[in-house]
């Protein structure tokens, strides 16, 4: 992904964005739509210099607009342009009838035809951008279908057709861009939901308008990047000594599952916490020390107090493995009692959403979408429409910063939200989220607040994830390839 600015806006901020250029900066809506236009026709060149066959979808509104300004560019260039209108001409107002005048002065509009798809090198999606209102339907629907099917690259302008700018969530159908140039203020439904599956790389530009216009609204969330994470990760004083950066303990291994627990524990340990300890079935002790002697490694009995152990914690991290029965339980109720900063998952989770009573204090969660519906007592596919209104209510209700995985991690505290768009496919697999609740754990352990162990834990956790996956392959990724590439992304250059 190109560099792109940090601040994410709703489809109307970014609406009022527009109107704050053309009605408080004097910038003609006209001359914005053209410079949007140029913009994404330049991109268009760089990316595709051997399209010569362009097929530009245009719809009823100012994207719309965008659109009729790509193809009278193209052109104008000696391309040769197919231009379909999906809503007629007449019925559109403003400058997106200006720049669709502009365009048949030069151009002779056609139907959409599926034919056109297959003799077309490059298809232009300039259908619905953020005015998107409602699911797509009917022949729009099926032009979006047809355009999937072909198989044949796709330039998005401004958002993909279909897709929510808002949530990132598909509404009936939506086109699978290869590129999505956008324009004005990033929307934050490009980077979470369904977004990393239909905008292809996303490309920012401003349009030159005055810096003035973003001194309001102010951005609803933050596009988590390096530069974010250099600033919380300054380099370690010369005199620093273990004790400075806390000391995680690790509840979690339940019968079977020692491996939970080793790995958050490890995930610590690379990320920089003082001292790491191992609550944990004494079954597991012998394995979990082979693996790594670093670690103090506790047998915790049925019935037996973890309260020595606590005793020398800075920072509790429950759930891997923790599993949901008696011994469980008994374990997190003991560790929430102590409040000490923790962070809860897995299993943790899963006993919360049953019930078990949170005190006050810093804390993080980190639900996977299964996970974030029990915690507010609905169903995957609802969290999954609206990401950021999944986290914000579970932060709001459990009085936490919460990290919503899966791609597009949300973060969000009741004041805050950030969005982290790294990470990939290779993740989907056992084991990554014992290694986050490790990294956010050991964030906390370091000094950072709940919310920015959150941002910056998802940051961490996906990047190393990114450069164990360009070092071996996304396929057959393992959580504990991670390891080796925390290090190297905890020390920024
Ligand atoms: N002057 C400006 O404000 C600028 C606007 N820009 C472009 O304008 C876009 C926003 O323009 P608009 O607000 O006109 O919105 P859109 O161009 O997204 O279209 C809105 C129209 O589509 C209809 N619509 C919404 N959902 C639909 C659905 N599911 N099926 C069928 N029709 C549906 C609406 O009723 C409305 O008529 C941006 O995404 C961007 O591409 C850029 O040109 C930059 C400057
Ligand atoms: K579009």
């Amino acid at each position: 992904m190109s560099e792109l600015p940090d601040a994410l806006y709703t489809p109307e901020q970014v609406r009022e964005l527009d109107r704050r250029a053309i009605e408080d900066y004097g910038l003609p809506g006209e001359q914005l739509m053209e410079r949007a236009g140029a913009s994404a026709y330049r991109l268009l060149r760089r990316r595709f210099p051997d399209a010569r066959r362009l097929l530009v979808l245009c719809g009823g509104g100012n994207n719309g607009g965008d659109g009729y300004v790509i193809a009278r560019r193209a052109h104008q260039d000696g391309l040769e342009v197919t231009l379909c209108p999906l809503v007629p001409i007449e019925r559109l107002k403003g400058s997106a009838a200006a720049a669709a005048r502009g365009a048949g002065e030069q151009l002779e509009p056609t139907a959409f035809d599926a034919e056109h798809l297959a003799g077309a090198d490059l298809v232009v999606d300039a259908l619905l951008g953020t005015g998107l209102d409602r699911p797509v339907a009917g022949e729009l629907g099926e032009v979006i279908a047809a355009v999937n099917a072909a198989g044949r690259p796709v330039l998005a302008v401004d958002v993909p057709s279909g897709l929510s700018a808002r949530t990132g969530a598909v509404l009936g159908v939506a086109v699978r861009a290869a590129l999505t140039p956008t324009f004005i203020g990033l929307k934050q439904g490009l980077f979470t939901g369904d977004a990393p599956a239909y905008t292809g790389e996303v490309v920012f530009d401003d349009l030159q308008v005055p810096p003035g216009v973003y001194d309001a609204p102010a951005p609803v969330a933050r596009l988590l990047g390096d530069g974010w994470l250099r600033d919380r990760l300054p380099p370690r004083e010369r005199t620093a000594h273990k004790g400075r950066f806390g000391h995680v303990l690790v509840v979690g291994g339940d019968h079977g599952m020692g491996g939970a627990a080793r790995l958050a524990a490890e995930a610590a340990g690379r990320t920089g916490a003082g001292l790491v300890s191992v609550a944990t079935r004494p079954a597991h002790v012998p394995a979990v020390l082979a693996a790594r002697p670093e670690l103090m490694v506790r047998g915790v009995e049925e019935g037996e107090s973890l309260a020595p152990l606590l005793e020398r914690a800075t920072v509790l991290a429950c759930g891997p493995g923790l599993g949901t029965g008696p011994w469980g339980r008994a374990l997190l109720a003991e560790a929430l009692a102590a409040g000490l900063p923790l962070v809860l998952d897995a299993d943790a989770l899963s006993l919360l959403s049953a019930g078990m009573a949170l005190p006050d204090g810093p804390r993080v969660l980190t639900p996977h979408p299964g996970e974030a519906a029990r915690l507010l007592d609905t169903d995957t596919t609802s969290i999954q429409q609206d990401r950021f209104a999944a986290t914000q209510e579970i932060a709001r209700r459990y009085r936490a910063a919460v990290v919503l995985k899966g791609a597009g991690t949300v973060v969000a505290d009741v004041e805050r939200c950030a969005v982290c768009a790294a990470g990939n496919p290779g993740m989907a697999s056992g084991g990554m989220g014992d290694v986050l609740t490790g990294v956010v754990a050991a964030l906390l352990a370091q000094g950072l607040t709940a919310f920015e162990a959150a941002a910056a834990g998802a940051l961490v956790h996906a990047t190393a994830a990114d450069r164990a996956a360009a070092a071996g392959g996304e396929r057959g990724l393992l959580a504990g390839d991670l390891f080796a590439a925390l290090r190297t992304v905890v020390n920024p250059a």
